[in-house]
């Protein structure tokens, strides 16, 4: 069967965008988690971190499910929600969209470049709880916050927050990514914990309302970046009063930049704006066959040398912030 395939990127959080709401390709769920850990390898296949399935939706103007590149299905993706908005609204001829997710329908909005001639859209977060059963987190109180978590390490002290997918965020003086990712992988296997697993951040403070995060994304492992937990992050910074919600807070990753935007909402709780890219870098068309997807043929069609040359400034603005 042949399929078309869009390649994107948010802060680098790279994924393969589908288009099932214009393209009836008849998938189901087992061909669509087949051509996510297929597309996804970065050894044998295109790779990304994940797949974006644009659908059909009775509920907003259109439906956004994301893979991550192990198959299995999350709640949000913050950095793909930007990218499935522009591909939204560019499909509608709007600058304004709202998205059906797993959990909530969300507005995206075309907004102000966060650099010189960026695609930039921004996406409303939500809804965020900091209860721990919507996680779910395994803990003696409705809370977790800014404790350790003896299982997971002895000093580190963690925040849980969903939004809506599981995140636990610690905040650090100094960030190693080689702890990172054995802290991430171990929250992941210590089921007894986190039933479904987790988003594992570490977060540093840069001063004058600039953080930078680096996640370790259940399903995906290390990434350079990860929307919900920035958002994530930059909340628990608000509430710490390192950060204040009147302010956005600059977003640092290895991947670039983003800004989020916490609102506290009258009927309590909260909600975080996030700004960034929605980045093409090119599109082609595959010929998958499910019985055989080790065989499957990529053909390029069109890149898009200039939004990816707008990025790199943008990544080397980013870097000499840092
Ligand atoms: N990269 C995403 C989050 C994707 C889902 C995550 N790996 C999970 O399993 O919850 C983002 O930008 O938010």
């Amino acid at each position: 069967m042949k399929i078309d395939i869009l390649k994107t990127h948010g802060s680098y959080n790279d994924f393969i965008l589908i288009d099932e709401y214009s393209n009836d390709y008849g998938l189901n769920d087992e061909q669509r988690t087949s051509l996510t850990r297929t597309l996804c390898d970065r050894c044998h296949s295109i790779g990304a971190d994940g797949i974006l399935f644009i659908q059909k939706s009775d509920k907003a103007d259109a439906r956004m499910r994301i893979f991550n590149s192990d198959g299995t299905e999350p709640e949000m993706c913050g950095n793909g929600l930007r990218i499935a908005g522009r591909y939204i609204t560019e499909l509608l001829g709007t600058d304004n969209a709202v998205v059906e997710t797993q959990k909530a329908n969300l507005n995206v909005q075309k907004t102000d470049s966060i650099y010189e001639d960026i695609q930039t859209y921004e996406v409303l977060i939500g809804p965020v709880s900091f209860d721990v059963s919507t996680l779910p987190v395994i803990h003696s109180e409705n809370t977790l916050q800014n404790t350790v978590i003896p299982k997971l390490s002895p000093d580190l002290s963690f925040t849980a927050v969903s939004m809506p997918n599981p995140h636990i965020i610690t905040l650090v003086n100094e960030i190693r990514e080689n702890q990172v990712a054995k802290i991430g992988k171990k929250a992941n296997e210590i089921k007894d914990v986190f039933p479904k697993g987790v988003n594992v951040s570490f977060v540093k403070d840069l001063g004058d309302s600039k953080i930078f995060v680096q996640t370790y994304e259940r399903g995906v492992g290390i990434t350079n970046s990860c929307g919900t937990a920035m958002s994530a992050s930059s909340l628990i910074t608000c509430l710490l009063g390192i950060n204040h919600p009147e302010k956005e807070v600059t977003v640092l990753n290895n991947g670039g930049m983003v800004r989020c935007k916490v609102n506290p909402l009258e009927q309590g709780g909260y909600s975080v704006l996030l700004r960034g890219n929605a980045t093409y870098v090119f599109t082609g068309t595959l010929d998958f066959d499910f019985s055989q997807p080790e065989k499957a043929e990529f053909y390029l069609e069109e890149e898009f040398p200039q939004e990816e040359e707008s990025y790199l400034k943008l990544e080397a603005y980013a870097k000499n912030v840092l």
